[in-house]
């Protein structure tokens, strides 16, 4: 760079710094900016190879949040630090939560303090859904049990070859109740193979998971899964962030309703966000045949 242009980027770096600068940390979670309006967040319990407390879905909750309100996020990559994506539900919390129902007499009572834990996983994966920035997981390893319902709120999911995915809650004696169930049939279609998956509790390589459609793309290993996967972030990042979120929007919707409510839903939004400067310039600059659009935040 040259060097009258210097003392104009580091401004630049630490206006955008300071911008970003205002998320939250978390326990268990590690959130950077690795690229301008993509943000990492990574399962930080690596020695406990992320399994998942209800400290790490309150957080997720709370991340996905302030993620969909903060205007210089427009994709989100979520992946698991250490050596495995995550080994599902942190079996410690489980006994204390067990103990702490068993000191519990009554059955409304001890349900109440169940319903609640369930609310909490299920509310922390729903935050992906909720969220209007696209979510790419990339799983390395292993991804079990509340893993899979955390996996399947993602907008797209990419693994290593060397990964395997288990709804594992069968084995343990219990319903997968926290999204799993409800969200796996929607992203990989044939309901037989689901059911088969969950009944008998069994391992999915990486092989099967990209054939059934849980996952896009297989890698070679986390580093190249890691480059590629923040390729695709980077070219939705420079994309309008109205187009995006909007699709999210009528994507999630359409996935849960008929065609022609799907139909209504994008008719209503975008008889709003036709009128926005994205639209505007997007028309302008491929009547000019340009190609590098700056969008605004949003
Ligand atoms: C209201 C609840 C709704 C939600 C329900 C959700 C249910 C589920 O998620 S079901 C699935 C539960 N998870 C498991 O069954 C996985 C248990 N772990 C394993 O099978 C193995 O650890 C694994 C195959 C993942 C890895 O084996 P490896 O030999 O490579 O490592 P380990 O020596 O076993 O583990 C290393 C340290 O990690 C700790 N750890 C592993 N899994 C968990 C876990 N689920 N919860 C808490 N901690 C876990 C393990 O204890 C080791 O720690 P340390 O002994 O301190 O070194």
């Amino acid at each position: 760079m040259s060097s009258i242009f210097r003392p104009i980027a580091r401004v630049l770096q630490a206006q955008y710094r300071r911008s970003v600068s205002k998320m939250s940390t978390f326990n268990t979670l590690n959130v950077t900016v690795p690229k301008p309006f993509v943000y990492h967040v990574e399962l930080n319990r690596p020695e406990q190879l992320n399994a998942q407390t209800v400290e790490m879905w309150l957080e997720l909750k709370n991340c996905f949040n302030e993620l969909n309100l903060d205007s210089n996020c427009r994709v989100i990559l979520l992946s698991g630090s250490g050596r495995m994506f995550t080994a599902g539900l942190d079996f410690k919390g489980a006994m204390e939560l067990s103990v702490e129902v068993g000191e519990e007499e009554d059955v409304a009572r001890k349900a109440k303090l169940l319903r609640a834990a369930i609310d909490k996983g299920q509310e922390a994966f729903t935050s992906l859904e909720i969220c209007s920035k696209p979510v790419l997981a990339a799983v390395h390893s292993a991804c079990i049990g509340a893993g899979v319902s955390l996996l399947t709120a993602a907008d797209v999911r990419y693994c290593t070859k060397d990964a395997w995915f288990q709804v594992k809650e069968v084995l343990l004696g219990m319903t997968c109740d926290v999204g799993a169930v409800q969200r796996l049939p929607k992203v990989v279609g044939a309901e037989g193979t689901v059911r088969e998956i969950c009944y008998t509790g069994r391992k999915v390589y990486a092989d099967e998971a990209q054939r059934i459609g849980l996952v896009s793309k297989v890698f070679d290993d986390k580093d190249s899964m890691m480059s590629s996967v923040m390729e695709v972030a980077e070219t939705i990042a420079k994309n309008s962030p109205v187009a995006v979120q909007g699709l999210k929007s009528s994507l999630v919707f359409s996935r849960d309703h008929s065609v022609q409510d799907g139909l209504m839903h994008i008719a209503v939004h975008n008889q709003g966000m036709l009128q926005s400067e994205d639209f505007i310039n997007g028309v302008t600059a491929l009547a000019m045949k340009q190609t590098d659009i700056k969008f605004s935040k949003l």
